[in-house]
């Protein structure tokens, strides 16, 4: 279980985004969070994903330390992939980041082999997309944060992504938090959904 407890953060002293959140996400379990813009939906996703620290409270992953030494079991995939990427690099190499991959899994993100041997300024930002949710979904990985993910994407590739991804969640057994704009998007994607100001003003 993922567990937040009595969260706040601020980026400037005093000035509270949130000051009080808890939350819990279990594995297997897709929650939703939507929100209107500019409420600290993606800080939070931030914070637990390890790259922002809470100015108050904890977070736990099963029970242990957060965040872990070693690779976070938390993965963070955002709404730009092209910040996430080494733009030095071919696709492989970024891949490689998360060690084994199944090319099962590419086939099914709709990766082609040939990009393999691009680099990320070669491809557009869905094609970006889909790679940084491979590399997220390595081995050690046991909750994903999406945030906006599909954003960028025509409906048969949100489809074929979406698709993909619950699959995997549901075999490996992953707690999911997506965060989106869009409500039937989390309608159909999602075992419940929370409202940000819900998240914020039970807490
Ligand atoms: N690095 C930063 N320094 C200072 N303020 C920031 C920083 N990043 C975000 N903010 C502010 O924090 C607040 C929350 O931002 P955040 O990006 O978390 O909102 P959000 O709910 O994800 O918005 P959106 O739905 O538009 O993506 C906003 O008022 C934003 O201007």
């Amino acid at each position: 279980m993922l567990t937040v407890k009595n969260l706040g953060f601020c980026y400037q002293p005093g000035q509270w985004i949130f000051n009080k959140i808890e939350f819990s996400l279990k594995p297997g379990e897709v929650v939703g969070l939507f929100g209107q813009s500019g409420v600290g939906k993606t800080t939070f996703a931030k914070i637990m994903a390890g790259y922002l620290k809470p100015d108050k409270g904890w977070i736990a992953v099963d029970g242990k330390a957060y965040p872990p030494k070693g690779r976070n079991p938390v993965q963070l995939i955002g709404q730009h992939p092209e910040k996430t990427i080494n733009p030095h690099w071919r696709m492989k190499q970024v891949l490689s980041e998360s060690g084994e991959y199944s090319n099962k899994f590419l086939r099914k993100l709709g990766i082609s082999k040939e990009w393999m041997h691009r680099f990320p300024s070669q491809l557009s930002a869905g094609e970006l997309q889909r790679f940084c949710l491979a590399r997220a979904i390595a081995l050690e990985t046991k909750y994903l944060i999406a945030d906006e993910i599909t954003t960028m994407l025509d409906a048969i590739a949100q489809a074929q992504i979406w698709q993909a991804v619950l699959q995997l969640v549901q075999q490996r057994q992953l707690g999911m938090l997506v965060i989106s704009h869009e409500l039937p998007l989390l309608k159909q994607t999602c075992h419940r959904i929370l409202s940000f100001e819900e998240l914020v003003g039970n807490s």
